[in-house]
């Protein structure tokens, strides 16, 4: 039932990055880029790379995180296989030092890579709501 399905709801990895398998002639992955959901044009044998959330809190917000979402094509079977690279749990992210990132700028705060993850998961899959999680208030 394509047509009720999505397939995967708009949303950005949680990881550092992530690399994704595609199939050769199957469209499904689609980015958010200026507002419009754009296709990934499938190509022979495809890795697809994603910055994930976890860069994003690294370059206090310089590197973006995709936000991305796979839609279901009627007749077209489709797979695809996602390797999240994220560093142990207990490993607290904050923005680098040496990305020219003194403590007053800091757009993200020190967190937990479990708890981010975990606490992003709690959260409905809505594009980059769960990143507030990391946000530091204004
Ligand atoms: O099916 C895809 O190409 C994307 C899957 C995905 O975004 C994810 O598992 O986080
Ligand atoms: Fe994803």
């Amino acid at each position: 039932m394509p047509d009720k399905v999505l397939g995967k709801s708009p949303h950005s990895d949680t990881s550092t990055i992530t690399i994704l398998t595609q199939e050769d002639n199957v469209t499904g992955l689609q980015i958010r880029k200026e507002g419009e959901w754009v296709p990934v044009k499938p190509i022979p044998n495809p890795l697809v790379v994603n910055v994930g959330d976890v860069i994003v809190i690294w370059s206090n917000g310089k590197y973006k995180s995709i936000e991305h979402r796979a839609a279901t094509t009627e007749g077209q079977a489709r797979l695809s296989y996602a390797t999240f690279l994220v560093p142990h749990d207990d490993v607290e992210i904050e923005p680098f030092d040496h990305m020219d990132c003194p403590r007053s700028v800091w757009k993200y705060k020190k967190v937990r890579c479990g708890d981010y993850l975990r606490e992003s998961l709690k959260m409905k899959m809505d594009g980059k709501a769960h990143t507030q999680v990391a946000k530091i208030e204004t």
